[in-house]
């Protein structure tokens, strides 16, 4: 297992504020190279985090931008479950329309109560974007880490863990709820150019630890290994106070 780096701020505003500075970066490399700006993000307590420097932030084309989500509840939009509406809610609803509708690729709401049909059709999407000849490779994921090691939808000792063919999954017996939840898979993960993990807080501090010190667990956040790409942490203080190695990063 490759390590990844890990960044430490000293505080939410700081990381916030790098993490700004980085995804400004990526999105203007990606949007230079190849026109459009791919990026998935999580849902739980990452748009927050996201949204406080990047909503005002000028210097980022949103317009070319395709907004993807790496794992989504099979709930209604407006549900208060629903990851969508926290990334609307924090982000979205801040960009005065310069993320076109388009661009924001949801589950389809009328899947919702059919989690297989609602992964195949998110599949589709990401084939209408990417094209269906190889595997995606986003430019970009934002992933959460639940406190038990969990990324996406991704959860220690769950089968799904081992998907290999399918790009996006359904899930049925999430270990938090809501149960039914659909979830980008390994091969599309390991397949990005570019993954950060984005947490902050005391109660993820031990399994922040965990993960960088103990490789052998094999826990979802640990498997994600980009196969030519990279993968850091953007972190807080207090999530990464039990670590013994962190980097500054440099704004
Ligand atoms: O259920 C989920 O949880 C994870 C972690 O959320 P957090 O609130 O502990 O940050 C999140 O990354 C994922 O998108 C979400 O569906």
């Amino acid at each position: 297992m490759t390590l990844h780096t890990v960044y430490a701020f000293p505080s939410t505003d700081s990381l916030s504020e790098g993490l700004n500075d980085y995804v400004e970066r990526l999105s203007r490399e990606a949007i230079n190279s190849h026109g459009k700006f791919t990026v998935a993000v999580s849902g739980g307590s990452l748009p927050k985090l996201l949204s406080k420097n990047l909503a005002s932030n000028n210097a980022v084309d949103f317009s070319k931008w395709h907004l993807f989500f790496a794992d989504e509840r099979c709930v209604a939009l407006d549900h208060a479950d629903s990851n969508y509406l926290e990334v609307k809610n924090q982000l979205l609803s801040k960009l005065g329309g310069k993320l076109p509708d388009a661009n924001v690729h949801t589950i389809n709401p009328s899947l919702v109560s059919d989690p297989e049909k609602s992964a195949q059709d998110y599949e589709q999407q990401l084939k209408n974007v990417f094209g269906s000849d190889s595997t995606p490779a986003f430019d970009l994921l934002l992933l959460g880490m639940g406190p038990d090691g969990h990324t996406c939808s991704l959860f220690p000792g769950h089968p799904l863990l081992e998907e290999k063919k399918k790009w996006v999954a359904p899930i049925f017996d999430s270990p938090k709820p809501p149960k039914e939840r659909i979830t980008l898979t390994f091969p599309v993960v390991n397949n990005a150019k570019n993954v950060a993990f984005v947490t902050a807080g005391e109660g993820k501090q031990d399994m922040v630890k965990q993960i960088q010190e103990q490789p052998e667990l094999n826990l979802p956040c640990q498997r994600v290994q980009p196969k030519s790409g990279n993968a850091c942490w953007f972190i807080d203080e207090a999530a990464g106070k039990k670590l013994s190695k962190v980097q500054k990063y440099k704004l």
